[in-house]
This record gives structure tokens, C-alpha cells and sequence, in this order.
């Protein structure tokens, strides 16, 4: 992306945060939710910038991740947490993907699953985003598949595929002594399995400035699933969360009722249902 276009997408990212927050933010809003990338940075901003300028009766500022919680103390706003204010007046956060539903695909940095229990402890979700997002069909725009966060201890069970030859002792087939044949295998792990049937690709997210894979803010691993276009996400997340190891996932189905998208432009343009 050039200098300029990463200015465009800024500005537009800047402009629909702005406009959510003037928005959805009220004299009698106390506790708020604060999701996780580079967009929600300028909720914050404006959130910071309207308790100085006027009189909110805000209490908490609930984070969804490492960096929303920094986020949060830079800007002198109140942080809580979840098991203090369980329930979220309104809660902000980017997407990688809305559709014409307001169904998203999240977890692009790794953070969906705080992402989602904030989000579905909240009375209202409002997505803010560049005019990027804006979809039609989850998998049209995105195409670094479906976020998943996984344990540890089941990321083999959910990626692997082995290729394999056995040589069986000649002895035990050919007591006489004659050659023994090769067997060449491919094996499918039970829940690649189910993945695949499902028609997703899975590969583990590596991380880039650390060797081995990205490590989520509650220490487990992300398998970024590619489903193509997805034509039924309800369908797919509920199947998904269903495999044995898969904490999260990063599709977000009837959870958003409003998108802010912050078009190239200029203006905003609204979605809500
Ligand atoms: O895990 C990250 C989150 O789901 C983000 O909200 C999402 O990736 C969008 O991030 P950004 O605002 O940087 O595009």
C-alpha cells in the first residue's frame, strides 16, 4: 500500500470511529466495551477526547486484549473488567469482513476470543471499519481464512495431515525370504477431518518476530481456516465451535446490529438492522 492510500484507509478508519462514538456514546452510558486492532485506537481517541470536553457519566472501559487494555491507560480512561461490570452498555470493535447481515469474520491480530465475550455481554455491538470491510458474502473480501483459536494441546489434532510409508518386517509377510512390498498411507486427523469435510484449508499462524507460532493473550495458538465464500456463516460457526480444541472462532453471526464504514470518499456510510 502506498503512503497515500495508508492515509486514505487512516482517515476512513478515523471517520468511522468518530462517527460511532458521537453516535452511540450518551450522556447516561456507563460502561463500554473496547475491542482490539488499529481502528477501535481512534474510538478511543474520541472517546478520550469527549470526557474532557463534556460531562459523561462513564464508569468502566472493559479491554478485549493486551492492546485494548494499554489503549485504555493511555488515554486516562476508566479500565475495568468483565467480571466487574458482566454487562456492557455498548461495546466498539473492528472487523476484518462485515456482510450485508452484519455478520463479521474478526480475529485478524489473534484476539476474537475476549472479543466475543465482550461483545455478547453487551447490550449493543457497533462495528467500526474501512470501506475495506464492507462485504457481501463473508470470504469475498477477506482471504486469510476464518480465525480460529486453538489449544495447545489440539493443534496437530486439527491441521494434520501425514504422508507416510510402512516397511513391514519381510519376515513377518515373506518367511521364505522374498522382498517386502511398501505401503504408502495418507492419514486425516479425526477433527482435520471434520474440517475438511466442512471445506475449510487450515494452516497454524507463525509468528513474525518470534520463532514458532502466534501465541494468543490466553496462550493458545491460531489456525487460520480458508472456507472460500462462505454461504451460510450461522451454520459454519456452530459447527466449528463444535470441534473438540477449537475455543473461538473468528465468525461473528448476529451479533452486530450497527457498522460504521468509513468510506474512500470521505463519508461514512452506515449499516444497521
Ligand atoms: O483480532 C483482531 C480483531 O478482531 C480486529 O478487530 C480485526 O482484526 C480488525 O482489525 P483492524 O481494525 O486493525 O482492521
Amino acid at each position: 500500500m502506498s503512503a497515500n492510500n495508508d492515509q486514505l484507509v487512516a482517515e476512513a478508519k478515523r471517520k468511522a470511529s468518530y462517527a460511532a462514538i458521537n453516535e452511540h456514546v450518551t450522556a447516561d452510558t456507563k460502561v463500554i466495551g473496547i475491542g482490539s486492532g488499529s481502528t477501535v485506537v481512534f474510538c478511543v481517541e474520541r472517546l478520550a477526547q469527549r470526557m474532557k470536553s463534556e460531562s459523561l457519566s462513564l464508569q468502566a472501559c472493559i479491554p478485549t486484549s493486551f492492546q485494548a487494555k494499554q489503549l485504555i491507560i493511555e488515554a486516562g480512561l476508566p479500565l475495568s473488567e468483565l467480571n466487574q461490570h458482566p454487562t456492557i452498555d455498548v461495546a466498539f470493535d473492528g472487523a476484518d469482513e462485515v456482510d450485508t447481515s452484519l455478520n463479521c469474520i474478526k480475529g485478524g491480530g489473534a484476539c476474537q476470543l475476549q472479543e466475543k465475550l465482550v461483545a455478547s455481554c453487551a447490550k449493543k455491538f457497533v462495528i467500526v471499519a474501512d470501506y475495506r470491510k464492507d462485504s457481501t458474502v463473508l470470504g469475498q473480501q477477506w482471504k486469510n481464512g476464518v480465525p480460529l483459536e486453538v489449544i495447545p494441546m489440539a493443534y496437530v489434532s486439527i491441521l494434520e495431515v501425514a504422508y507416510g510409508t510402512i516397511h513391514p518386517p519381510h519376515y513377518l509377510l515373506f518367511p521364505n525370504g522374498a522382498p517386502s512390498p511398501t505401503y504408502h498411507y495418507t492419514f486425516f486427523s479425526t477433527h482435520f477431518q471434520k474440517l475438511k469435510a466442512l471445506g475449510g484449508k487450515p494452516t497454524l499462524r507463525m509468528a513474525t518476530r518470534k520463532a514458532g507460532p502466534v501465541v494468543t493473550d490466553n496462550g493458545n495458538f491460531v489456525i487460520d481456516a480458508d472456507f472460500g465464500n462462505i454461504k451460510d456463516p450461522v451454520a459454519l460457526e456452530k459447527d466449528l465451535i463444535s470441534i473438540p480444541g477449537i475455543v473461538e472462532t473468528g465468525l461473528f453471526c448476529n451479533m452486530a446490529t450497527w457498522a460504521y464504514f468509513g468510506m474512500d470518499n470521505g463519508e461514512v456510510k452506515t449499516r444497521k438492522l
